[in-house]
């Protein structure tokens, strides 16, 4: 079947020419559509690709059933209820680093224009006012820039800042005194940069934590005739407050490429003569256009081809070499949590996942996601994967428990996964042999050697002799033909395991049948 693909937002062709060219690809261009227009046509699609201004909200999510992924081609993505799409195992990727320069630079031309009334006195010399008093600047050499989110982008404009012999001095909560003197620039508190700066700009995301970050009280402990740059998201100002504080003259000038609400027109921001505006230009360049549709077709091109995306913004990123070497594990760890939860009679409570030996030196939690992943998706089916695993968990009351240990327990790898529930315990091991694939070594107290694969039947006995020749015979008088057969028993005439692989899946009658043979404890068909 055909993977459809729908963009909403203008994104550069060299992007969505390498979609178009892929076979069983198809390409939907539909820049105008509305909120009611999209909801109704969004199940249609497998991949959505948006800019900034389409909101994927939770009401364009739910009825997107078909929905596999969506691409952010650019940095924020407060534009897409990332709960709603990781509840529906919806994979976020967005392209974070191809508009950095552009965001940058564009933060820069407006720190230069804010600083010498550019556009003002443009403005008026088009309406023919010759003004070269109303219209002095000031110098940015000597000045002191703040720097509110030293991300990507706020680390660019440093650099650019130190270019103009500014001095500049940063707040982030991911910024060390080490860090920021390697940098040339200062570290502040952002108390200390609020006071000391006579230009801010800020360069964090939209976050809860982000959300009027410049408010009244910030713009109170500010310096008189400070200005404002945000190339960021609008939001992290407080718009009232910055309005209240040009018009109180403690703050002198404010550049603003985003505001709350976009698009925006008629602002009471922009009727001031000290506030310039961009509608949204920070990475409208040929270039950072092209990196984003590029980056971001890119990683959709992968999600289809079974690779490992690049920007994943829902799941942890992998990279390819670790992907590489990890991916046989997940291949295992998926099938041992399908396995498990055919054992156990009621619902899970708790899930404890236990790594040992060589392949704890991975960051593990991708392999767990898959673990759980297969516990879950024998009752949630495909609607459970890798996205939502942990949080469908969550919702279902599971505890996940994860542990590791370097030593080895017998094999060089190991992983055990431990089912309770109410009133039982489970649980199973895998490793993958050297050469020779995944391997189900052992369930419960009992060892076995079993691919994890095919058709098996698992049989919880007492160790009694005619016990396998009574298995063997039913199966046999309803033409099911087994390819190979493992014991294991805790002693003699105790409790004992049989793991038998057959040629096709085994229908609840037989096993009916099975179950009711003497000694028999349990019996289940597993289908991997
Ligand atoms: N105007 C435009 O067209 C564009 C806007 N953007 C926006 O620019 C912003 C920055 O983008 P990047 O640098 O790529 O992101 P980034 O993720 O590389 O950097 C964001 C930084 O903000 C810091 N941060 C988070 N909370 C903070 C807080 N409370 N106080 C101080 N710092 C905090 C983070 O630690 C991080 O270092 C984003 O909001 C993005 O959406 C990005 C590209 C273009
Ligand atoms: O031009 C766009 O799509 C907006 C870019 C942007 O704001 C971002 O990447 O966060």
């Amino acid at each position: 079947m055909a993977f459809r693909i729908l963009i909403t937002e203008s994104i550069s062709n060299e992007g969505i020419q390498r979609l178009q060219e892929t076979p069983n690809v198809i390409v939907e261009l539909r820049s105008n559509l509305d909120f009611k227009d999209l909801t109704a046509i969004i199940h249609q699609f497998d991949a959505l690709i948006v800019r900034s201004q389409t909101q994927v909200t939770r009401e364009i999510i739910e009825p997107a059933t078909n929905l596999k992924i969506i691409g952010r081609a650019g940095v924020g993505v407060d534009n897409i209820d990332l709960d709603a799409a990781t509840e529906n195992g919806i994979l976020v990727v967005n392209a974070p680093n191809g508009n950095t320069n552009s965001a940058a630079e564009h933060t820069m031309a407006m720190l230069m224009a804010l600083s010498r009334n550019i556009p003002q006195a443009y403005h008026a010399l088009k309406q023919n006012k010759w003004d070269r008093k109303q219209y002095i600047g000031v110098e940015l050499k000597d000045k002191t820039l703040g720097i509110i989110g030293l991300g990507r982008i706020g680390a660019e404009v440093a650099y650019r800042a130190r270019g103009q012999r500014m001095n500049v001095i940063a707040y982030d909560p991911f910024l060390t005194k080490e860090k920021a003197s390697k940098m040339g620039i200062e570290y502040g508190s952002i108390q200390a940069v609020l006071q000391s700066a006579d230009f801010i700009t800020v360069h964090t995301p939209l976050l809860k934590e982000t959300k009027h970050l410049l408010n009244r009280d910030a713009f109170e402990r500010m310096k008189p005739g400070v200005q404002i740059i945000n190339c960021a998201r609008g939001g992290i100002i407080d718009e009232d407050a910055l309005y209240e504080a040009i018009i109180s003259k403690k703050v002198v000038g404010a550049a603003l490429d985003v505001l709350e609400e976009e698009p925006f027109l008629q602002h009471k921001l922009l009727e001031l003569p000290e506030v310039i505006a961009t509608p949204h230009l920070g990475a409208s360049t040929i270039e950072a256009q092209e990196n984003v549709a590029v980056d971001v077709c890119q990683d959709i091109l992968r999600y289809i081809h079974g690779g490992v995306v690049r920007n994943p913004v829902n799941l942890p990123s992998l990279d390819k070499e670790f992907y590489r070497k990890i991916e046989p594990y997940f291949h295992l760890g998926e099938k041992l949590g399908e396995f498990l939860i055919y054992l156990a009679d009621e619902s899970p409570e708790e899930i404890t996942i236990s790594y040992a030996g060589d392949i704890t030196s991975y960051e593990l939690s991708p392999l767990s996601r898959k673990i759980i992943k297969g516990i879950l998706k024998r009752h949630l089916g495909t609607h459970v994967n890798e996205i939502n695993a942990l949080y469908l968990a969550n919702r279902k009351d599971i505890q996940i428990h994860e542990s590791k240990t370097s030593t080895k327990k017998g094999f060089s790898n190991l992983i055990t996964v431990e089912l309770k529930t109410k009133s039982t315990k489970r649980n199973v091991s895998g490793t993958l042999l050297n050469g020779l694939g995944a391997r189900i070594v052992k369930i419960d107290h009992f060892s076995v050697d079993v691919t994890p694969k095919g058709h098996i039947i698992v049989i919880h006995h007492t160790d009694q002799p005619g016990v396998i020749g009574k298995m063997g015979s039913l199966l046999a008088n309803h033409d099911i033909n087994i390819a190979t057969m493992q014991v294991d028993r805790s002693d003699i005439g105790g409790d004992a395991i049989m793991m038998l692989k057959v040629d096709k899946h085994v229908e609840e009658v037989v096993l009916n049948k099975l179950m009711m043979l003497e000694d028999i404890h349990y019996v289940r068909a597993i289908d991997l």
